[in-house]
């Protein structure tokens, strides 16, 4: 390792931290008007800086709450805005900004770490494994129809982007999140503003409002030219339905925006019925399939036993974690819960794999198939299939 020093950045060096990310991420800085929100995006003590003696590294992370199976939510931190100066690469300054966050988050009792990968081969290294997916989806709006049996009622409000960064928060909040859903932080919030701020055409929100109060929202901006031939799509930046009308109601109204050819929806949960909504399913289309959140189980203890599982024989699954090494040890997991064991594991795996079975993602039989999980016990892999499975497919849709 060369000689640098990691520490705690304050508020007066968080532009210099930006700036040095995203000059990693080859974007140009920010200005002073972006800098007015962009700022507020960092949670106060929440960034790494490393020095030698000049700022060479930084990653920042900011605290919020994830949803694991049976609906409990529980500490999380998103890690973000990682980067190494150009000229300082590949000398243990990563390494050295991670083993540092992760003995920083297991000492605040923080239970899971998550991010989103820029290149897919950086964070196994450190526990992180690849533990919800996303597709993304257009719909081509001339053809689309709804079917007659789509379900239909309530209202839907139009709110400007002001209005909406108002409203939207307050919805999220009182919806129920399927597993590997997050709590928005404000910091999160001013993010998605500095983002949705630099667009040129108009953002606006459609809210739906059920029986029992707002229950739904899209946010979403028209791109494209002002002139002949007027090609232009709607690019949904968020949608959250907590109904099947709501859900509905808000693809219809996307689905009748006049002047649009094609509506565009990123980053979507890959169970979300939206081709089952529509007359011609093949007017759409699954564009992608995508990486999503990468998750680190910092508290593997406390993030086993916090799950609900499915109903099937126990199984005993031995964990390795050679940075956290608290959290090493056989755990037996049952349909009531799961906690530690000095049983034979049934199951042998490092604490990455477990990462990308826990929100039941990837089923422990395939990563046992593709040699990622050792096999002991014949009988386990099943059986884990069944008690890791969940019911909805594990999705974010908060990026960060
Ligand atoms: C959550 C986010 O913010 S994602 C954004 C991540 N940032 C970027 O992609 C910006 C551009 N890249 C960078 O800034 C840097 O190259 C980083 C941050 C990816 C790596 O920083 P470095 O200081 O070079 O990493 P470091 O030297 O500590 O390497 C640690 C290990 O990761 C490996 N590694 C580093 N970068 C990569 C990579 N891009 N792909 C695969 N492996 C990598 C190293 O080989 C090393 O492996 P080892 O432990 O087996 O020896």
């Amino acid at each position: 390792m060369s000689d640098f020093e990691i520490r705690t950045l304050d508020a007066g060096e968080h532009r210099a931290a930006s700036n040095l990310f995203r000059e990693t991420v080859h974007f140009p800085p920010s200005d002073d008007a972006e800098w007015v929100y962009a700022a507020r995006y960092y949670q106060p003590g929440g960034a790494l800086g490393a020095f030698d003696p000049e700022l060479i590294g930084t990653a920042r992370s900011f605290d919020a709450e994830l949803t694991v199976p049976g609906g409990t939510r529980l500490p999380m931190v998103g890690v973000t805005s990682v980067g190494v100066r150009p000229d300082r690469t590949r000398r243990g300054v990563l390494r050295a900004l991670m083993t540092t966050q992760l003995e920083d988050f297991a000492a605040r009792g923080v239970v899971f770490a998550n991010l989103l990968a820029s290149e897919a081969g950086i964070y196994g290294r450190f526990g992180y494994g690849l533990a919800t997916r996303s597709r993304g989806y257009s719909v081509d709006r001339h053809r689309a129809r709804l079917r007659p049996d789509a379900p239909v009622g309530g209202e839907l409000e139009l709110l400007d982007l002001d209005r909406a960064l108002e409203v939207c928060p307050r919805v999220y909040d009182g919806l129920e999140h399927r597993p590997g859903m997050m709590t928005r932080p404000e910091v999160l919030w001013r993010l998605y503003e500095t983002q949705l701020r630099r667009h040129a055409a108009p953002v606006k929100a459609v809210v739906h409002h059920g029986t029992g109060g707002p229950d739904g929202f899209a946010i979403y901006h028209v791109e494209g030219p002002m002139a002949h031939p007027w090609t232009k799509t709607a690019e949904v930046a968020d949608l959250f339905a907590g109904s099947a009308t709501a859900f509905a109601g808000l693809w219809r109204f996307l689905l009748g925006l006049d002047l649009v050819d094609r509506v565009v929806a990123e980053s979507r949960p890959l169970d979300e019925p939206v081709e089952l909504l529509l007359a011609d399913h093949r007017s759409g289309n699954v564009d992608r399939i995508e990486d999503e959140h990468w998750i680190r189980l910092v508290d593997v203890p406390t993030a086993l036993g916090g799950r609900a599982y499915g109903h099937a024989e126990p199984v005993v699954v031995e964990v390795t974690d050679p940075l956290l090494p608290a959290n090493s040890g056989s755990y037996l997991v049952t349909p009531n819960g799961a906690a530690r064991t000095d049983r034979p594991a049934g199951l042998r795996m490092d604490v990455t794999t477990l990462a990308m079975a826990y929100l039941g993602t990837w089923r422990p039989s395939a990563l046992a198939a593709a040699g990622r999980i050792e096999v002991r016990d014949p009988a386990a892999p099943a059986a884990a299939d069944v008690l890791f499975g969940t019911r909805t497919a594990a999705w974010s849709g908060s990026h960060f």
